[in-house]
């Protein structure tokens, strides 16, 4: 049997930094949504035991350095799983780009599996596993939008985000979470208000989700590329309703309401840079 799974990408409308924890992860709050720009995975069952990855994107590891590879290790050995797995990974959303496309390609695989193998997990089951993978995982599991916690294992699940469009600009170089992360100095970091947000996302206010959305890590990754902020300052320019960095960057997206006005951003920066799309919210 073959599987079809769909991996979207995420932005953070919101992701605050609360301060780092004794293990040297941090402690975060976030809300997330999932954008309709997305990795097709192809799963099919293999009867000698072992794992094939391919991917279009020839620059990525397909050994146990990829996040699918390592996600379908990890069910294997947790359910003592003898048949093999091959997975082909057509690659759309950028790589190490703040969209969350690795965790969304191993999320996407332990939906796979469980359907393929008949494991019967639940969705917490699989964010539990998925987490050993990466810090997103648990989110793309549950998908749409959330308000994310903890070093990202808590997710509790919102109603979509106000529908818009979303023009997304990636940077031709890509930024190392590990690295913002490694070098970050709490002092005098901007802290969005989360639980505004949140509510303005259940209250399902527009305008006032774009008036709260921030990142309190946009600031380290504009010092280290300013790139970002004339990104930011150009979706703005030619109309976005507003615009931030998403995740570690150096991906920025722009929201419209209108149509025209996305266009008209997305056009500004075609040329510009290499990586730009013009998509929609993902609203179930
Ligand atoms: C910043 C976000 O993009 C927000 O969506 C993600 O949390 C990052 O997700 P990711 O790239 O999949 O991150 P991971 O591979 O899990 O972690 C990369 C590195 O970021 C740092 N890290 C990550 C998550 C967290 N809560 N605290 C951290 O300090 C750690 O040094 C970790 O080694
Ligand atoms: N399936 C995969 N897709 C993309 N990158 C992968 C995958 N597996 C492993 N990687 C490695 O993970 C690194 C980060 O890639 P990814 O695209 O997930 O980052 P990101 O968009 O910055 O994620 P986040 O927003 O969660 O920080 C890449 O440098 C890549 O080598």
């Amino acid at each position: 049997m073959e599987i079809i799974e769909k991996a979207p990408a995420k932005i953070n409308l919101g992701l605050d930094i609360l301060g780092k924890r004794p293990d040297g992860y941090h402690d975060l709050e976030m809300i997330m949504a999932s954008v309709d720009l997305a990795d097709k995975l192809i799963i099919n069952e293999l009867p000698q035991d072992k794992i094939i990855v391919r991917t279009n994107a020839t620059f990525l590891p397909v050994d146990e350095k990829n996040n699918v590879y390592q996600a379908v290790a990890l069910v294997k050995e947790q359910f003592g799983i003898k048949q093999g797995l091959s997975v082909e990974i057509k690659k759309t959303i950028p790589v190490a780009a703040g969209l969350g496309g690795g965790s969304s390609d191993a999320a996407a695989v332990l939906r796979g599996v469980n359907k393929l193998w008949r494991l019967g997990l639940s969705k917490q089951e699989l964010s539990d596993i998925g987490f050993n993978v990466g810090t997103d995982v648990p989110y793309c599991v549950h998908g749409t939008t959330a308000f994310v916690a903890g070093r990202g294992e808590i997710v509790e699940p919102l109603p979509p985000m106000p529908q818009c469009w979303v023009v997304i600009v990636k940077p031709q170089f890509s930024v190392s979470t590990r690295k913002i992360f490694a070098d970050f100095d709490m002092t005098g970091i901007e802290h969005p208000d989360i639980p505004g947000l949140k509510a303005s996302i259940l209250e399902q206010d527009y305008d006032k989700m774009i008036s709260l959305m921030g990142n309190s890590m946009e600031r380290a990754t504009m010092q280290r590329r300013p790139v970002v902020r004339e990104i930011k300052e150009k979706m703005m320019k030619y109309g976005a309703d507003a615009a931030l960095m998403s995740g570690s960057g150096p991906t920025v997206f722009g929201l419209c309401q209108n149509y025209s006005r996305a266009k008209r951003v997305y056009n500004a920066f075609r040329g510009f840079c290499k990586e730009v799309h013009l998509v929609r919210t993902i609203n179930q």
